[in-house]
């Protein structure tokens, strides 16, 4: 995907995190995509590793340090909207932060107000202007019939919900559930960074108890699979469409 590709492995850069996870192959590659300079991360890190949290943001402010401007995130993520099918690509338009309610959010400690301020808004998380160049892309490629917008709720992990959690989240207006994102959404709006974030629905979540439906990871990976070309499209081609007033990394 990437011209002139300069690849790291993360166990070659001092004090980065490994990915511990089947599927997260572990570097970060340099390169440019019609001209235009970027850095993408092959494999993210989440809280169920283990990690403290502030760890698994620590890529966010690395990129902001080599002058990152947009940050597009993606991740697979369990469909609760009952309107959602697996394959579904939604554009994320808000977040609902579950380990942040109990005090588990990034910026907790002292404050390093080189990258931001103590009390960062959240209300415009999700760039606008970049959710609709999303959506708009995506109607152009002709995937109108799997594009979808909502509310991504983050949990801990690593085990997946219960019926009576999926229930939960449902009526709090949540319509697509994970373990990632929100954390790197949070750091990367401290520092000023513009996001823009898109999860594929690899699974349906199991909310009845008749249902003999289970969730498990190579699901999520198979079905992850299934629309990676059409979701690298969509990526790379929001990266061209960006307008970048410096012309820096994406
Ligand atoms: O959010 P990403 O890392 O894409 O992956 C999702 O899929 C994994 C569970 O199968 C969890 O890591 C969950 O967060
Ligand atoms: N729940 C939580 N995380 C997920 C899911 C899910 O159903 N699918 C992919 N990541």
């Amino acid at each position: 995907m990437l011209k002139d590709q300069v690849v790291f492995n993360y166990k070659d850069i001092p004090n980065f995190p490994q990915s511990t996870v089947h599927g997260h192959a572990g570097r970060l590659v340099f390169g440019t995509l019609k001209g235009r300079p970027c850095v993408c991360m092959q494999g993210r890190f989440h809280l169920y590793e283990g990690y403290p949290i502030q760890k698994i943001t620590l890529p966010m402010r690395i990129f902001k340090m080599l002058g990152v401007e947009t940050v597009i995130l993606t991740n697979a993520a369990g469909g609760l909207n009952q309107d959602f099918k697996v394959g579904d690509i939604m554009v994320i338009k808000d977040h609902i932060n579950m380990p942040g309610f109990a005090g588990n959010n990034p910026l907790v400690g002292p404050n390093d107000e080189r990258f931001g301020v103590r009390f960062p808004c959240m209300s415009d998380a999700y760039d606008r202007e970049l959710q609709q160049l999303a959506v708009d892309i995506g109607q152009e490629l002709g995937y109108g019939d799997f594009l979808k917008e909502g509310v991504y709720c983050v949990l801990g992990g690593p085990s997946f919900e219960t019926i009576a959690e999926c229930r939960i989240l449902h009526k709090l207006g949540a319509d697509a559930v994970g373990m990632s994102t929100v954390h790197e959404v949070i750091v990367a709006r401290h520092c000023g960074m513009r996001v823009v974030a898109l999860s594929l629905i690899t699974n349906l979540v199991v909310m009845d108890y008749d249902s003999q439906e289970k969730a498990n990871h190579e699901d999520v990976l198979q079905a992850s699979k299934l629309r990676a070309g059409q979701l690298e499209r969509l990526v790379s081609t929001v990266v061209t469409r960006i307008d970048h007033p410096n012309s820096n990394l994406i």
